[in-house]
């Protein structure tokens, strides 16, 4: 079999066949260096075994950021690039076909402009070591650097991310049923060994059948230690942020907290069962469909707001504790099991779920806009990117047609705002 393809409960890193010892004969990055591809082996291998046996909550090893080097490879010296499957905010996601074990996989190239190597080492250390849990994207033990490209290289999602998969009313509830079961094991997971994400969106979820039996969380660029301060994270949709770090002063670090994913992720089952997100922001000074949850959340009115209603009583209550914005008493994101066989969606609402109704609204958030259309025109993004994001925006119910012009005009003006505060970000270690 493959080595590549080996399923994760057996994959060991000895017997990973692509690894960092296979790029031995190229140049390390720091020619003084010892060879530091042999102390990653070494390193990951204890750090496996570890993480295996290690049940205590601070995740121990796992914690630890090894000390590693990547040697120097041009991509197109082993692998030929099939497809270019994406560009994130960071990185650029290639298919390609890796010519001494004839099999596909994806390298993501993240820019080192756009990261440094601390931070690129992190991700992969994260991305590699939570690969054993099945609803968690895998990585292999390779890394590169290439160029400008700091790489490492992933298994293959066939269907993409949910965002690509979901349409303008939603998924059926069977089909959200099927992935809050699986993203929360793998949250779960995430947070027993206390690691935030930090980033979950439809984006960061990739699909591996198209009934949705596997799906995958993907995208560690963000995973920290819980209890680190941290800055927020600007590249992201601000419809997903919680109230606590939109309200986290601009600039001043925040702890960031298990109770942040679980937040994300209760925007996300809003998102799928309905094919919007609920409100602009959470914010419930200058967001009146936040400020109507949250009191409805506080019981201080029985009114369930308008773009509740369309769900059970029963999933109210789920809601209620998810999205509550006292992150002490926010439920865990294992909470939701505790639901599964309930009804989610109020059989006795006959109205369409399809109604893009929050578009005013949406499409004044010319960051989220931007980030997008920065991102990936700014890019020379491939015709497959567009249409994604086009699709992307009808599903967050943002504007389509606008006018380039006036769009490239508020990109610029978006990144001149942000030029000020570049580097903050991200988080210290
Ligand atoms: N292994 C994979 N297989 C298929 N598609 C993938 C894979 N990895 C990433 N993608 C696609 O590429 C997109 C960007 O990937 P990723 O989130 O890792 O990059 P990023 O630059 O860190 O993103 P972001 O913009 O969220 O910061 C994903 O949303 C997904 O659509």
């Amino acid at each position: 079999m493959c080595k590549y393809h080996q399923t994760k409960s057996t994959m060991k890193l000895s017997e990973t066949k692509l690894d960092t010892n296979q790029l031995s004969n190229r140049s390390s990055l720091k020619s003084n260096t010892p060879k530091r591809s042999d102390s990653c082996k070494l390193s990951y291998r204890n750090s496996v075994k570890s993480l295996k046996s290690n049940s205590n909550k601070d995740g121990g090893i796992l914690h630890q950021i090894p000390d590693l080097d990547v040697p120097y490879m041009e991509i197109n010296k082993e692998y030929d690039i099939l497809k270019n499957i994406a560009e994130g905010c960071f990185a650029k996601i290639y298919l390609v076909h890796h010519r001494p074990i004839k099999t596909n996989v994806v390298l993501k190239a993240i820019h080192t402009e756009l990261t440094s190597f601390k931070e690129f080492i992190k991700e992969f250390h994260y991305s590699y070591q939570l690969s054993h849990h099945p609803n968690i994207l895998s990585s292999y033990n390779v890394a590169f650097q290439s160029n400008d490209y700091f790489v490492f290289a992933q298994e293959y999602a066939p269907y993409g991310d949910l965002a690509a998969n979901l349409g303008p009313g939603g998924l059926h509830e069977s089909s959200v049923k099927s992935i809050a079961s699986q993203l929360s094991s793998a949250l779960g997971f995430m947070h027993s060994k206390s690691l935030v994400h930090r980033d979950i969106k439809l984006e960061n979820v990739l699909v591996f059948a198209l009934d949705f039996s596997r799906v995958k969380l993907c995208d560690f660029g963000a995973t920290t230690k819980e209890g680190t301060l941290v800055a927020k994270i600007k590249h992201t949709w601000k419809n997903f942020l919680p109230p606590e770090v939109i309200e986290s002063v601009k600039h001043e670090r925040f702890i960031c907290r298990t109770s942040a994913d679980s937040w994300q992720f209760g925007i996300m089952l809003y998102s799928l069962l309905t094919g919007n997100v609920p409100w602009r922001k959470a914010d419930w000074v200058n967001d009146a469909k936040y400020a109507a949850f949250k009191k409805y959340e506080e019981r201080k009115t029985t009114k369930i707001p308008e773009n509740f209603s369309k769900f059970s009583p029963r999933f109210l209550r789920a809601f209620r504790k998810i999205l509550c914005h006292n992150t002490e008493d926010r439920a865990k994101v294992t909470e939701v099991m505790k639901y599964m066989k309930d009804k989610w969606m109020d059989s006795k609402i006959t109205t369409s779920k399809s109604t893009g109704n929050i578009l005013g609204q949406a499409a004044s958030d010319q960051d989220s806009i931007c980030v997008y259309l920065n991102n990936r025109e700014s890019k020379n993004s491939l015709d497959e990117n567009k249409t994604r994001l086009r699709r992307l925006m009808s599903t967050y119910c943002l504007e389509t047609s606008l006018d380039q012009n006036v769009v490239k005009k508020r990109i610029w003006e978006w990144i001149l705002s942000c030029e000020e505060g570049h580097g903050d970000d991200v988080e210290g270690y």
